[in-house]
């Protein structure tokens, strides 16, 4: 059964003028897939990732996490459904400043109700896998952006959700943090059959999934596999970008 299963998703936003921002849209993700998404500014990437998330409802479609659909559940159901079985990582880190990078991390097992002992070994033991352990005592101000993304991909995976979704990780970050941001997100998937979708602008990020899916106008437009070559599929994907056309914005930030 795959993880996710997106099926003839289409998502209309009514207004003065409507927008087709998703059009029949299918793709699978099996467990312990890494998979990008890009696609010109305004292409529907942000869409699809927020009906995945259920933040947004599909016009008409189907989205299957391990084979649910929470579209069709209550609203209690489907809050303690994206809790439980999916973990958010978003550009802006979304940390809380009052806490401890430990109490960030926990915080999803903290919601759960897990015995204090359990979240302190569940912690010490992701933040060694993430390098760190040594910051669980600071508060978010003093550390780098790296690091607050790193604690937010710790926070995201503490309790092992089905799905991680990851809205430009590296967005904020300067290229060598969004490099050891990428080198967790790969050591996370790899290490933990962590399943990750990936939202990016970011042609060096996306090098890192196995499968980068493109789309255009809210349309699926193609995909390409990476290979065993890191750098190989890094060309690829700056040539499906120039290929794909659009906003000169996403070839510009392009980080070598
Ligand atoms: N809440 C909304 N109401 C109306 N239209 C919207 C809404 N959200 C997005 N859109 C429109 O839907 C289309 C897809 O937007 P979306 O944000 O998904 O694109 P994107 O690929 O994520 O863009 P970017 O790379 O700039 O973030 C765009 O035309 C956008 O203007």
């Amino acid at each position: 059964m795959p993880v996710l299963e997106v099926s003839s998703l289409s998502k209309i936003y009514e207004g003065k003028i409507s927008t087709r921002a998703l059009q029949g849209v299918s793709f699978r993700m099996e467990r312990g897939e890494f998979v990008g998404v890009m696609g010109p500014s305004g292409s529907g990437k942000t869409t699809l990732l927020n009906v995945i998330a259920t933040i947004d409802e599909p016009t008409s479609g189907k989205v299957m996490i391990e084979g649910r659909d929470p579209h069709r559940m209550s609203d209690d159901a489907a809050a303690l459904f994206r809790r439980r079985e999916l973990g958010f990582i978003f550009q802006q880190f979304n940390l809380l400043d009052t806490l401890t990078i430990e109490e960030n991390i926990v915080l999803p097992l903290t919601l759960d109700g897990t015995p204090v002992r359990e979240m302190e070994s569940k912690a010490a033991a992701i933040a060694q896998r993430l390098g760190i352990s040594e910051l669980l005592n600071k508060y978010t101000y003093e550390v780098s952006g790296g690091e607050m993304q790193k604690t937010a991909i710790a926070r995201a995976m503490i309790h092992r959700p089905s799905l991680i979704l990851a809205d430009e990780p590296t967005g904020n970050l300067d290229s060598k943090s969004s490099r050891e941001v990428m080198e967790a997100f790969s050591s996370m998937n790899q290490e933990e059959q962590a399943t990750i979708f990936m939202v990016t602008h970011d042609a060096v990020a996306a090098s890192y999934c196995h499968r980068v899916i493109f789309i255009k106008d809210g349309k699926f437009y193609n995909e390409i596999y990476r290979g065993s070559n890191r750098q190989a599929f890094f060309q690829k994907i700056i040539d499906m970008l120039s290929l794909l056309g659009g906003d000169i914005h996403d070839l510009s930030t392009i980080r070598l």
